[in-house]
């Protein structure tokens, strides 16, 4: 099914932005928004009509027989930092309120009265306006994003930024397009913060006090955590319906209690003495485990008293012990910890230390590296090497996972939330990962939606099951890899910015194998050994394998040993026995070749170079590696110990030769032969 369409009618495009993003915000990317601002306009597409406002054009289309979707008229908030700014004018300010529409401007008027804010003289503008109001004596000029309309005579503007939608509106829209709300217990508290505010302001100023508690008292019994606003004596407030459920406590008996009566296993006299934040901690309240947040609530500078929510986690507490039991048996535990991790090259020692570092934190990594190169096992051993490494370890591969699969997989499902969903519903991913690591294996093939996804539990640290509505928190620690360059996947926009700096936090990168040759017999030694195997590579295989490319990194090296394991009759591979791509020897990229030529070159002494390499080149031909003395014994040019064995060691570093572990002597690479019929 595609996902409905709501086509959102305003005259400016900020505000539709604003819509949308208030849309987006709740409902995730669920709904495709379209504006009456960038034609073409398919009515007949759209599912709902959201209008900012009942003007014209709303009217057109209410009396166009076109139309068949529904139509809303928003109602709009504010915000209430921005609304701080009107509280401070003094009593008397005369305020001009500036919008393109003469009734949306007398509406705000209306609004701010009702708010309490009938102390300011208020008039109502609009450029259009057939009886122009006096502005001479104006003091200043408030708009809502429209500050271009305000007359150039009012000097003070105080824009308060486009309204977005109101709650009410946001719920009309999940009604009428049976759209759930992403995480409503985050959005409801958010919005609610914005009521406490406005709230709170109105307390002092407004008799309209009635109105506002009720409206505060259906958002807040909406919510799906348990809320307790406590004031600054100790008198509990407010006290919602999941609190009264959590706690087993009817809210009319405990309002204008002291919270010392109600909530004694909370830590509120901690927040009450020192007006610091507890965030979410696990706390045992009658034998259940609440997930518990203590904020002190200040207003401009002064403490106002103390927000309480909590949520009982004790099916996910018990779920973690399920796991913990099942951990070993459904494999959610790490194989590779940095000790199996082979690397002896500088390169990897270096890597090791600094990915040994960022275990011991809490911060998301992001590991990047060719494919190949050993991530997963780097992500694991930083799981094991973390203080999580009793919790679990999973991994998630999103290369060629769809959409609606890395949903379900990744947040669980509920029993009959579609077609064929198992009954009873399934736990998720990160449900499983909870107190240890979820690992997000080839993160850059993420769909953009799921990617969305992810973002919000980095940011919430918690989930809502496919189909749910219940918010479960979690506790996981992310670690995710790629081979894709996300930076150009962000400026195509098929990676998201703000999950990459999210997820980047850590950034870890793998070096290619090609970088680091050094590694390449002590890995072999490792899978050999992991086979049981007796074959020993002869050296100038060995040396092939070090001048080859690694395209495929350790991968394909693992790849390599197996396939010699099984083709090779005796102990040692020959070269014969390579794979053609190998055995020839390709220039790892003849840009490189060149590179180097041109190195040895600017030396001022390629000719030194390329009679030691013409030498080698020689007994390559009796496929034997010969000692410095005879090497030296063979050259045209006179040059001394110590200037041969600085060349050898130059010649070493750029892979154009190599020499024996046991005095094999120094043999020429196929590099080598590239680059001396360069030079
Ligand atoms: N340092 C290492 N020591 C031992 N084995 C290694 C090492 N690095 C990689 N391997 C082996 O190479 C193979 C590839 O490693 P891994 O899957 O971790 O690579 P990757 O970078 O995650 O690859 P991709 O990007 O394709 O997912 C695995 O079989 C792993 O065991």
């Amino acid at each position: 099914m595609s996902s409905p369409v709501i086509l959102i009618l305003t005259k400016k495009a900020g505000l539709y932005y604003t819509f949308r993003d208030n849309i987006r915000e709740i409902f995730g990317d669920g709904i495709q928004l379209r504006s009456n601002l960038f034609p073409p306009i398919n009515l007949e597409e759209a599912d709902l009509i959201l209008s900012s406002g009942s003007d014209n054009l709303y009217h057109d289309l209410v009396n166009s027989d076109k139309v068949k979707a529904p139509l809303l008229v928003a109602n709009r908030s504010i915000d209430s930092k921005k609304l701080e700014k009107l509280f401070e004018l003094p009593k008397s300010t005369r305020c001009l309120l500036v919008s393109n529409d003469e009734k949306i401007a007398e509406q705000s008027v209306t609004m701010l009265k009702r708010l309490g804010l009938d102390y300011l003289h208020f008039t109502a503008y609009s450029p259009d306006m057939e009886t122009v109001p006096d502005i001479r004596n104006i003091d200043v000029a408030i708009t809502h994003g429209l500050v271009d309309l305000v007359p150039k005579e009012v000097n003070n503007v105080l824009d308060l930024g486009n309204r977005g939608l109101d709650l009410s509106t946001l719920f009309e829209i999940s009604k009428v397009l049976g759209k759930t709300f992403y995480q409503p217990s985050h959005i409801t508290m958010d919005y609610l913060k914005n009521f406490v505010r406005i709230g709170r302001e109105l307390a002092i100023s407004v008799q309209n006090k009635h109105y506002i508690n009720s409206y505060l008292e259906a958002i807040l019994n909406a919510a799906q955590e348990g809320i307790v606003f406590i004031n600054e004596q100790g008198m509990i407030t407010l006290f919602n319906e999941e609190a009264s459920g959590i706690l087993g406590i009817e809210s009319q008996k405990v309002i204008d209690k002291h919270y010392t009566h109600v909530l004694r296993d909370f830590q509120v006299e901690k927040v009450m003495n020192n007006y610091e934040p507890i965030p979410r901690e696990i706390i045992k309240v009658q034998g259940l485990n609440l997930m518990t947040t203590i904020i002190p609530l200040m207003m401009a500078g002064n403490f106002a008293g103390v927000v309480v929510t909590f949520q009982d986690v004790t099916h996910v507490e018990r779920m973690e012990m399920e796991i913990q039991k099942n951990k070993k048996k459904s494999g959610l535990t790490t194989k590779y910890t940095f000790a199996d991790s082979v690397g002896v090259s500088n390169l990897m020692v270096k890597t090791k230390e600094i990915a040994k570092k960022l275990a011991r934190s809490e911060y998301t990594v992001l590991i990047t590296g060719e494919s190949g190169t050993g991530k997963e096992i780097f992500a694991q051993a930083i799981h094991d090497y973390s203080s999580r490494s009793n919790g679990p370890f999973v991994a998630v591969n999103f290369a060629g996972i769809s959409q609606s699969i890395a949903e379900s997989e990744l947040f669980g499902y509920e029993e009959g939330a579609f077609t064929g969903a198992s009954r009873g519903g399934k736990a998720g991913l990160f449900e499983l990962a909870q107190n240890g690591t979820i690992f997000l294996d080839e993160i850059g093939d993420a769909p953009l939606n799921i990617q969305a996804a992810i973002l919000r539990v980095l940011q919430e640290n918690n989930i809502m099951r496919v189909g749910g509505n219940k918010v479960v928190p979690i506790n996981v620690r992310v670690v995710a890899a790629t081979n894709k360059n996300l930076d150009s996947m962000m400026k195509e926009g098929t990676f998201r910015e703000d999950l990459f700096y999210r997820l980047n936090q850590l950034p870890l990168t793998i070096p290619p194998l090609r970088e680091r040759t050094e590694d390449i017999p002590a890995l072999i030694d490792y899978f050999l050994n992991e086979k049981n195997s007796q074959m020993r590579f002869p050296e100038d295989v060995m040396s092939a394998l070090t001048a080859y490319n690694w395209p495929g990194n350790v991968r394909e090296l693992e790849g390599l040993v197996t396939y010699l394991s099984v083709i090779v009759d005796g102990i040692e591979p020959a070269l014969n026995d390579l794979p053609a791509e190998m055995k020839a020897n390709k220039p790892k990229d003849v840009q490189d070749e060149r590179r180097i030529a041109r190195l040895l070159e600017n030396n001022g002494e390629a000719f030194i170079y390329r009679e030691i390499l013409h030498c080698l080149s020689l007994s390559q031909k009796h496929h034997s590696g010969i000692g410095r003395t005879t090497l030296k014994s063979m050259m045209n040019i006179s040059i001394s110990e110590s200037q041969l064995r600085t060349k050898l060691d130059v010649l070493k570093d750029f892979h154009l030769i190599c020499s024996g572990v046991k005095k094999q002597g120094t043999k020429i690479t196929q590099t080598g032969l590239y680059v001396l019929n360069l030079l």
